[in-house]
């Protein structure tokens, strides 16, 4: 199993790639940065475990050694946010930083899943498409939007809100929707966990309005408590590796791993469907893209669990309809800034 990390030099890169190294999990671990992967790979060989990993710098073969074989590629390439600047304020240096990665992995490792950590997530995630439909190698199943720091959010703060009466380690909350603001609906009304749903209903509006805002805008505390020198870095490195680390598993074969992920709605994957004509039937804006809980499999995204959309309550219907309104802009963009519209 070789696991590429691009942008692990970063705030995120370097414990992402801790993680990585930590796992009995992965055999080969590339490092991939402008600066630094040598001496963090070197750092990295010195820790006894199973892993061997190797720095690659931006010189004439570092994207060929990085990527070549390569069963994931994680990409916290990019810039992150300052306070006052929203996910799309990065759009433009980032979008540039992720097509020329996703040109080099098309080139390189075509077959590889792809997991897009860098913002905006909601725009970066297409870009990533586009340029594998030009390159004629655009696999849907393959390509992960990761949205898993929502979830991670969700069953914090919600068990922070209870003073630790439901247990965050228990929970498992699902987020629908997209990787930003508004675009971002978690879902308490409805969940296999009782204890959950029942603390949920016991809140008076005000406090349920609070906790989905605290969801919504979760990265705006981070970037606000950092003063300027970045976001989320260590929860996001662990939500990361969640998903890194269930999609490995379900390549070697374990059954029944649900994880949420912005996902490509065009391809034959099951469920896809089902997802668009609950769009359609509910008048919401149509999207290329959502983030929903899939079932993973040997093969990346194996089917869609939609079913979910059958269970929101009203309010939840309504923020997700505003979240598909502002998520298809934010797709667009993503799709015109490869297609040169
Ligand atoms: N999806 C999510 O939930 C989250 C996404 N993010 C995003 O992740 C990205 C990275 O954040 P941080 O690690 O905090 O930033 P950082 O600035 O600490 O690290 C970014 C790294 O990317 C590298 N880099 C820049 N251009 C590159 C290129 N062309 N090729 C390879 N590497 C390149 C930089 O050298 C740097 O080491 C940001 O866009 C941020 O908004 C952050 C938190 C959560
Ligand atoms: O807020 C940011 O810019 C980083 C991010 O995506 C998050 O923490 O959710």
């Amino acid at each position: 199993m070789k696991v590429a990390v691009v942008g692990a030099a970063g705030g995120i890169g370097q414990p992402l790639s801790l993680l990585l190294k930590l796992s009995p999990l992965v055999d080969e671990l590339s490092l991939y940065d402008l600066f630094h992967t040598p001496g963090i790979s070197a750092d990295l060989n010195h820790i006894d475990t199973g892993a061997k990993v190797a720095g690659y710098l931006a010189d004439e073969n570092g994207f060929e050694g990085a990527l070549s074989n390569a069963d994931l590629v994680i990409i916290p390439a990019g810039v992150p946010r300052k306070p006052g600047m929203t996910r799309d304020d990065l759009f433009n240096l980032n979008g540039g930083i992720i097509s020329n990665i996703a040109e080099n992995c098309a080139r390189y490792c075509p077959n590889a899943n792809i997991l897009v950590i860098s913002n905006p997530v909601n725009s970066t995630v297409a870009i990533v498409a586009e340029v594998f439909k030009k390159h004629g190698v655009f696999n849907p199943r393959r390509l992960f939007g990761v949205t898993t720091l929502d979830l991670v959010r969700s069953n914090s703060f919600i068990s922070q809100l209870s003073k630790d009466k439901l247990k965050s380690n228990e929970l498992n909350v699902q987020v629908i929707g997209g990787h930003s603001g508004e675009t971002i609906v978690p879902i308490f009304s409805h969940n296999s966990n009782k204890s959950l749903v029942e603390f949920y209903n016991s809140l008076n509006s005000e406090q349920r309005d609070t906790l989905i805002h605290r969801v919504q805008f979760g990265g705006d505390e981070v970037v606000a408590a950092k003063k300027g020198t970045g976001s989320a870095t260590l929860s996001m490195a662990y939500s990361g590796f969640r998903l890194a680390e269930n999609i490995i598993k379900a390549i070697n074969g374990e059954e029944n791993i649900i994880e949420s992920s912005f996902i490509n709605l065009n391809g034959d994957i099951q469920g896809s469907r089902e997802v668009k004509n609950y769009i359609n039937t509910k008048g919401f804006t149509e999207v290329e893209y959502i983030s929903l809980p899939v079932k993973l499999g040997p093969r990346g995204v194996e089917s869609i669990e939609y079913d979910i959309l059958n269970n929101i309550n009203s309010n939840e219907e309504e923020l997700l309809s505003v979240a598909l309104s502002q998520l298809s802009n934010n797709i667009s963009k993503g799709v015109n800034f490869v297609r040169g519209a």
